[in-house]
């Protein structure tokens, strides 16, 4: 059997296995990872089967009816070329079907998206856009910037800096980012562009006691503690030990010393930033899977835990202090029927005028959803209020 003949049978092998996970397991990016490791792929193999496996997620409606033959057909077709792709794509990939896709772009969208955010179903730009692979996107928190371009030009990194942030670096989705001594040193985190727009949508100086309260592995916490520099600090919160240890190595290898991590907090804060747990669906440009294994029942719960959990943290600002709500969702009811229902509950609260990277006027009623083509990042909501 010749190698992609051998690779085609680990592939559909691959697919047999997931199939039964496709419309209801979030974490099927950790099946693929221990398939993987279960078949001691090299790194190049698993730079192919991931490829594979999350151009099939990508374009799930179709090919979960099909033959095997125009399942790979389909997925080669659409697979991003690359050293590691190449040969498949020669071996299997039909032009034609790129040329006459099998269905409109709308049916790699779940149905109910048109409920939750016709934004996107209306534009075909913010359309294309969430289907399309997201760049990847660093941030930088060093003062110096043109070490780590030195060290990328050295290693042939291609990068860019955002036109809007200019610590948000752009680099080649595949480039090696993490094995670089910039990295070590600390001098930047990935971060996809749209999550370093939430914070910098925050007008004028942040400053004092911040909590990050649904602190999750530390992305937003070490921006913020940058941004409010060494007379601010960053109390870290999370429900999940392990991220927060990872946070805690974040800060360190970050150099910042204005970041704790409290199992309890109880305020009262400065400011309050909830990042909530959501379905994560303004993520589907990295993570297709969620596509198919989000539904009406799961954003329903997903809103349920954010109206508690942001009237809990709410509770631990100070008076005349800031509250700040995020979520990486598209949908509406995660997003502004939160925030519309909170305030309801809270007349302490008022909404506090946002003003995202790009717009000259601030935004009156306090909230934005960046939707993926704006700034060409996943999409995310954030809604800010200053209590009385
Ligand atoms: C969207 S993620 C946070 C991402 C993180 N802020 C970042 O920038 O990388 C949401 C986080 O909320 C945490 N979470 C869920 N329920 C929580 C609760 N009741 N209290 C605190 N954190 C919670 C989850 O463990 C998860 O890490």
């Amino acid at each position: 059997m010749s190698r992609v003949d051998n690779q085609r049978r680990l592939f559909l092998e691959l697919i047999e296995e997931l199939r039964p996970h496709w419309h209801h397991d979030p974490a099927q990016p950790q099946r693929l990872a221990d398939w993987l490791a279960r078949h001691r792929a090299g790194s190049r193999d698993r730079r192919l089967y991931r490829e594979l496996c999350y151009t099939a997620w990508r374009i799930l409606p179709w090919i979960e009816d099909t033959s095997a033959e125009l399942l790979v057909r389909r997925v080669a077709s659409f697979a991003s070329p690359s050293k590691a792709t190449a040969p498949f794509i020669e071996a299997f990939a039909d032009p034609t079907v790129t040329s006459a896709p099998p269905g409109p772009p709308e049916s790699l969208l779940p149905t109910w998206l048109g409920d939750e955010c016709p934004a996107v179903l209306q534009d075909p730009t913010q359309r294309d856009a969430l289907l399309s692979r997201a760049p990847l996107w660093i941030r930088l928190q060093t003062a110096q910037p043109p070490r780590v371009a030195a060290e990328f030009d050295s290693l042939g990194i291609a990068h860019s800096p955002s036109a809007l942030l200019p610590d948000a670096w752009q680099v080649a989705a595949d480039a090696p980012v993490l094995n670089t001594e910039a990295f070590r040193r600390g001098d930047f985190e990935i971060q996809d562009l749209g999550s370093q727009a939430l914070l910098a949508s925050l007008p004028g100086a942040l400053s004092g006691h911040w909590l990050d309260a649904c602190a999750g592995a530390g992305g937003k916490t070490l921006q913020l503690a940058r941004r409010l520099g060494h007379a601010g600090r960053v109390t870290a919160h999370d429900i999940r030990g392990p991220a927060l240890r990872e946070l805690e190595q974040r800060a360190q290898r970050a150099g910042l010393d204005n970041v704790t991590i409290e199992r309890a907090p109880s305020g009262p804060f400065d400011g309050v930033l909830v990042d909530a747990p959501c379905s994560g669906s303004g993520t589907w440009r990295r993570a297709p899977h969620l596509k198919w294994t989000t539904s009406h029942a799961t954003i329903a719960a997903a809103a349920e835990r954010q109206q508690f959990v942001l009237g809990k943290f709410a509770a631990m600002v100070r008076a005349g202090g800031t509250l700040v709500y995020a979520t990486c969702s598209l949908c509406h009811r995660e997003n502004e029927a939160v925030v519309d229902a909170f305030l309801e509950h809270h007349r302490e609260y008022r909404p506090l005028p946002l003003r995202p990277p790009g717009h000259s006027s601030p935004q009156a009623d306090g909230r934005w959803t960046f939707l993926p083509a704006e700034l060409d990042s996943d999409a995310y909501f954030v809604a800010a209020f200053q209590r009385s």
